[in-house]
């Protein structure tokens, strides 16, 4: 019994103590401590929160590493190392504008190596120092591999004069020898902002992908700080313009049948720019210093970094003139309305001047001989045709293949861009033995003289499908 009573009073003096008043805000003990139970399971909600995320971006950090290690995408480019917590937005429009110029490049494949790239790219980021300097070595990039700085300087023995190949409008091209022992050529970029960074974008993301035994493979580049190279196959029989205007002796190695493999080379690599990929690539800078030569005279396009790509849809686009004086068509000069056309003008001014041996321009030679296209185009308006080939080539090439030669010469610079043949015509033409013959008259027609470039082209039939599509192999069965 006294128990109970005991029992009770102790109920009692709790229940006062609770429903007493306490000093903070004159509330009731047993709100207070109400309030202080919910701050503190708040608290505690917050914190299990905090640790989940926290492990989460750890796991998810270590998945990557593993991802990498299997070298299927690189960790990080250097490029990345400078982005910090208050560049992500800006990155991320960045990001958005890298997959929209994937879309635009078309190229299915490319446009999944570039995405694997924006993965790399997003997910880099947050990655350590020690992460990103161990990674950047050697890595494939999907069509090639970024190569590091220090790689490159024992590559070139510390950027050494004796290893100098050339010096081009956009920096110095060294040879390197790799660890492995292969040879390259790095082209070291003028560190000048506006054009040199814009001509390596260019050509890193649209020309990377590009492979084709006549144009120059571009194996990977390097950016370092404000460094910017560009690392490429290495062609080992210096440039055409070396052979056709160097000190070559009385009598040039570059024989005809040489200079006609020389120029189908080169239109097979132009023709697989402008008409093998989507969207075409029209190059803008097409001259014989950018024909590099092997050492059996196969022909390698090189230098797009003037490149440009043009959307499917486009017929054209407009854009500041670049290009070499004495090959840019007159259209392009005057408008800078750029298309494939314009790379067909340059070709053909090429194709005389592998044909004659002279420069485009030449200002050491008579007034009416230094713009190489009026002198040839005269010269074969008075049926001089034959006094046009290089002297210095020995064994003169038979009436028959200089015409196609000729004629193949003034189709391409055509004023009207749109009467242009296509490369992969040009290829046909150059190759086709009919051409610019009709396969039954062609005694009577091999004898006709030259005529000027209107003339020739209303008395010869133009190629059309007889001669460049596939009508030409059925005459040549026949
Ligand atoms: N991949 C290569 N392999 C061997 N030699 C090369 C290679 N790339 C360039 N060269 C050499 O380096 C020289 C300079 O090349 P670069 O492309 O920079 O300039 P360019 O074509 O002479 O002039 P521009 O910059 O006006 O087009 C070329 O003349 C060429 O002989």
């Amino acid at each position: 019994m006294a128990a109970s009573g005991e029992n009770q009073s102790s109920d009692r003096s709790l229940a006062h103590a609770l429903t007493a008043k306490t000093p903070f805000l004159g509330l009731k003990l047993y709100l207070v401590i109400a309030i202080c139970c919910t701050f503190l399971i708040a608290a505690v909600s917050l914190l299990i929160c905090l640790c989940l995320r926290c492990s989460n971006r750890i796991s998810k950090r270590r998945g990557m590493r593993v991802k990498n290690s299997s070298g299927l995408v690189p960790l990080v480019c250097k490029e990345i190392i400078k982005i910090n917590d208050s560049d992500r937005h800006q990155e991320d429009i960045k990001v958005s504008e890298f997959e929209k110029e994937s879309k635009a490049i078309g190229n299915a494949k490319l446009g999944k190596e570039i995405g694997i790239e924006i993965e790399a790219k997003k997910g880099s980021s947050g990655g350590s120092q020690s992460e990103r300097s161990s990674s950047s070595d050697g890595l494939n990039i999907g069509w090639g591999r970024w190569y590091s700085l220090n790689e490159l300087e024992m590559a070139t023995r510390g950027f050494a004069v004796e290893n100098v190949i050339g010096e081009g409008g956009y920096g110095i091209v060294y040879k390197g020898v790799l660890q492995d022992g292969s040879v390259v050529a790095v082209k070291n970029l003028l560190n000048n902002k506006g054009q040199a960074e814009k001509e390596f974008k260019v050509e890193v993301e649209a020309i990377g992908k590009v492979k084709h035994k006549h144009l120059v493979g571009l194996l990977g580049y390097c950016a370092e700080g404000a460094k910017r190279l560009l690392i490429y196959e290495y062609v080992d029989n210096g440039n055409l313009e070396q052979w056709l205007h160097g000190d070559v002796g009385p009598v040039s190695p570059l024989t005809w049948d040489i200079r006609i493999q020389i120029a189908v080379g080169t239109a097979k690599g132009l023709a697989y720019l402008h008409e093998g990929l989507e969207p075409k690539v029209v190059h803008r800078d097409v001259k014989s210093s950018n024909i590099l030569l092997d050492r059996k005279w196969n022909p390698k396009v090189s230098d797009f970094g003037l490149a440009k790509l043009l959307g499917a849809e486009k017929s054209y686009v407009t854009t500041r003139v670049m290009g070499t004086f004495g090959y840019v068509s007159p259209e392009y000069a005057s408008t800078g309305m750029l298309n494939e056309g314009s790379d067909v003008y340059s070709f053909g001014v090429l194709l005389m001047e592998i044909i004659t041996g002279r420069n485009p321009v030449d200002y050491s030679r008579p007034p009416g001989e230094m713009n190489l296209v009026d002198w040839f185009k005269g010269m074969v308006a008075s049926r001089r045709g034959e006094e046009v080939v290089d002297p210095l080539i020995r064994l003169q090439p038979s009436p028959r293949a200089l015409k196609r030669a000729l004629l193949v010469c003034l189709r391409c610079i055509d004023l009207d861009a749109n009467k242009r043949p296509k490369m992969g015509q040009i290829v046909h033409m150059l190759e086709a033995d009919e051409f610019p013959f009709r396969v039954e008259p062609r005694t009577t027609k091999e004898t006709a003289p030259l005529h000027s470039h209107s003339a020739v082209t209303n008395k010869v039939p133009r190629p059309t499908k007889d001669v460049e599509g596939d009508d030409v192999q059925r005459s040549k069965r026949r």
